[in-house]
């Protein structure tokens, strides 16, 4: 069983969950705000998101949530982030890359990962060796190519989570 799971402010991420999802054909989506580690924990793989907010940091539900609690050890996980490339260039999608950062000390197998966004952008904790950890999407900027990205990603990690 698969949930998609993200944290949202003003419903950017909501709206990436809520087409990944359908195009996953997965049922379940979940706002964090709303959400215990418990019924997480009765998911064997998870597609988790955030926008970043602050100054690089996870959106306010995100982080407010206890990751300690989550059992991920060996569990299939897909990270996707939403930011802002142009206002907060050096912190694109940090968001997603904390995400990263939390989900493997909790030992869990993430995939997804893609080459790096187009975006101009300067800096992001979502960078790892010239790629990024998962799907960066930007709303703000690139609106129209939102749902490109997500069929993109979606195609990538199909057989992950069939
Ligand atoms: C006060 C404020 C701080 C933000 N900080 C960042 C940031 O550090 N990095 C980034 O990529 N985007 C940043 N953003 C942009 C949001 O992540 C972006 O607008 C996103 O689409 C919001 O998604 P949500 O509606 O799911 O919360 C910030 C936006 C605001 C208003």
């Amino acid at each position: 069983m698969t949930a998609v799971i993200f944290g949202s402010t003003m419903g950017n991420a909501e709206e990436a969950a809520n087409k990944i999802a359908a195009n996953l054909g997965i049922d379940t989506v979940l706002n964090i705000a709303e959400t215990s580690a418990d019924e997480i924990n009765g998911f064997d793989k998870l597609i988790i998101g955030s926008s970043t907010w602050g100054s690089g940091d996870l959106q306010d539900d995100m982080d407010a949530f206890d990751f300690s609690e989550l059992n991920l050890s060996g569990k299939t996980v897909a990270l996707f982030g939403v930011g802002d490339s142009s206002s907060y260039d050096d912190t694109y999608c940090d968001a997603l890359g904390i995400l990263f950062d939390k989900c493997s000390e909790l030992g869990a197998n993430i995939v997804g990962a893609t080459a790096a966004p187009s975006f101009d952008f300067t800096d992001s904790k979502a960078s790892r060796d010239g790629g990024f950890v998962g799907l960066a999407l930007d709303f703000d900027n690139y609106g129209d190519q939102v749902d490109e990205q997500i069929a993109n990603w979606c195609d990538q990690i199909r057989a992950n989570f069939s």
